[in-house]
């Protein structure tokens, strides 16, 4: 018999939700600031990590914008990517869409070809050498304003080979989805897949409005979608993923604990739930922690960590051909393993 970790550091993955700016460990980020000259307001790895410890979102993503301060150069998102990939390669994670924010790096000055450049770059090399597929989504900062998403979103139709879809992230508490649906209406024309936080920190109401006026494959979190059983019964028909991040929800103190978030719930009710790690660097897990955690905290059996698995490939953007072959896999992993 092999144990729960074992158990679930063999199963087959795809990783959904993920910000490589939130894999930045306090590591990277002190040798990036000495390589970049850059001064912290920390002397030193565990001064840094003393502070990670948050009462809500935003506290993070004030950390998380400061410490993105060190990312200057393409060899910079280039190491940071592929980072997280080895971590990939290490966790079974086989195939990963991960976002980007261009305008934390676009409003330092940091080109946006110098961020899309040193990611797509390690993202190829990552298929190559590691055999770990990718997409990657461009997301949207809600707490800027329309019109800086719209030049956000013009300047990635010069990179709509290397993007594949539109995402909304940052502060949600204010934003609403209606702040942005002119600009998501324009994405879609354009082709792109569309995705947004909502119903992380902000109500049911918000899952409705990214399903509704952004039109959005997928939505990011969309844990507040308990609170609305109509909503539930709707995700439960139409199929619509939810790619959730239980340390993350954890961490940011969305739930009080573990063992009273709502993914298990979910899932009961026949959503399409995942598991992802949101920011791990900062909330303390990858994919694998990730699931044991939610293991232990929902008494999750190995039958339904096999369903999360499958949901992960079913809820991704790999053509149907792609899909089946990971499906397979996990298949294959459980009848051999679960
Ligand atoms: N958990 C999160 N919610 C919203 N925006 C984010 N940006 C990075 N992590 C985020
Ligand atoms: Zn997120």
């Amino acid at each position: 018999m092999i144990t729960p970790s074992e158990f679930i550091k063999g199963l087959p993955k795809a990783e959904l939700h993920l910000h490589i700016e939130g894999t930045l460990e306090p590591e990277l980020l002190f040798e990036l600031a000495e390589r970049n000259k850059i001064q912290l307001k920390y002397e030193s790895v565990e001064a840094l990590k003393e502070v990670y410890n948050f009462s809500n979102l935003q506290e993070f993503l004030d950390l998380y914008y400061e410490g993105a301060n060190v990312l200057l150069t393409e060899a910079d998102f280039y190491d940071l990517t592929w980072a997280y990939l080895l971590k990939c390669k290490e966790q079974h994670v086989d195939h990963t869409e991960i976002f980007f924010d261009p305008q934390t790096h676009t409003d330092r000055g940091v080109l946006f070809a110098t961020v899309i450049n040193g990611i797509n770059r390690a993202l190829q090399d990552g298929q190559e050498q590691l055999g770990i597929s990718y997409r990657l989504i461009m997301c949207f900062l809600r707490h800027l304003s329309e019109a800086s998403a719209f030049e956000s979103l013009k300047e990635a139709l010069d990179y709509k080979d290397l993007i594949s879809g539109i995402g909304l992230d940052s502060s949600e508490k204010g934003n609403p989805p209606a702040k942005f649906e002119r600009v998501f209406a324009q994405a879609r024309a354009e082709g792109f897949d569309l995705v947004a936080h909502a119903g992380e920190e902000g109500p049911a109401a918000y899952v409705s409005d990214a399903l509704n006026l952004l039109q959005v494959k997928r939505v990011d979190h969309g844990i507040a979608s308990i609170n609305d059983p109509a909503l539930v019964a709707e995700l439960a028909k139409t199929k619509v993923p939810l790619t959730v991040c239980p340390l993350s929800n954890l961490a940011l103190k969305a739930v009080d604990r573990l063992e009273d978030h709502p993914l298990k719930k979910l899932m009961d009710q026949g959503v399409l739930v995942t598991i992802n790690s949101d920011d791990p660097a900062y909330f303390g897990g990858y994919m694998n922690e990730n699931y044991q955690a939610s293991a232990e905290a929902l008494g999750l059996n190995n039958m339904e960590l096999c369903q999360l698995a499958r949901n992960s490939f079913e809820a991704s953007w790999l053509p149907e051909e792609e899909k089946s072959k990971h499906i397979q896999a996990v298949e294959q992993y459980c009848r051999e393993n679960a």
